[in-house]
């Protein structure tokens, strides 16, 4: 495999989801766990400052509606709202603790990761999962704390993954340049967004998840494939 470009990029911006975590970890065990625990914890930490805030942005959001039906229709349809991002991060964050949650990455994700940020790679994350369950995720993977290795955790306060300007805002308040930031996920409408705001892109397609490949964006099926596309680092014993 030869690589798609001539120089390297110089940040390297992460989706989730579908990239470094199985969709099935997402879809089969965080997503039920938040569904299962919410309704208590709403009513539990209801004057938790948190909470109080995402149940009024949600009431907002959805006026005339009891915000624990409409947190559980955005449930049933994966809404990327996010107040109900908020409150499946406050949810995940009691799992986290108490050790009913623990993160599974794709096994190629770590090793890489950490020879990029050895060799002084920005690494920066954006999901629609709020940046403290972002946090959580990486604090708590089956490979141990990873969140040292991100300078920045970016969620849908930069907008949503599939507009352009979100990747705008992004590049504008990190200070990024748009051509040295390669975006990789799984999801053709957010590189497609990504591509138009200057991002170098990359499809990951994921054989657990059944990705299908788009045409527009370069394809790997692993980090190492993504190091391989775009001349970037990776470990020894990708080498081999
Ligand atoms: C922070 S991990 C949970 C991911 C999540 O809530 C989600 O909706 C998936 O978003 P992504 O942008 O990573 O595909
Ligand atoms: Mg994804």
């Amino acid at each position: 495999m030869k690589p798609v470009v001539a120089t390297p990029p110089k940040v390297i911006l992460l989706d989730i989801e579908g990239t470094t975590t199985p969709v099935s970890f997402v879809h089969r065990v965080l997503f039920p766990y938040a569904r299962k625990i919410l309704p208590d914890l709403i009513k539990r930490r209801r004057h938790d400052p948190v909470v109080e805030q995402a149940l009024a942005a949600t009431k907002l959001l959805a006026p005339g509606k009891e915000p624990a039906e409409q947190l559980l229709t955005w449930m049933n349809e994966d809404a990327k709202v996010a107040p109900l991002k908020t409150l499946q991060g406050q949810a995940w964050a009691e799992g986290y603790a108490d050790g009913t949650l623990v993160a599974s990455l794709f096994p190629d994700v770590p090793p890489v990761l950490r020879a990029w940020y050895q060799t002084g790679l920005t690494l920066a994350v954006y999901s629609s999962g709020s940046s403290a369950a972002q946090k959580l995720i990486y604090a708590h993977t089956t490979d141990g704390d990873l969140t040292s290795l991100f300078s920045a955790f970016l969620d849908l306060e930069m907008g949503g993954k599939k507009d352009t300007a979100s990747y705008r805002k992004i590049i504008t308040t990190q200070g990024w340049v748009a051509s040295d930031v390669l975006f990789v996920s799984d999801v053709v409408a957010e590189l497609d967004a990504a591509g138009s705001a200057g991002m170098l892109t990359c499809q990951m397609v994921r054989t657990e998840d059944e990705t299908v490949a788009g045409d527009d964006h370069p394809v790997a099926h692993d980090m190492t494939e993504v190091a391989t596309l775009f001349a970037l680092p990776a470990p020894a014993s990708a080498c081999l």
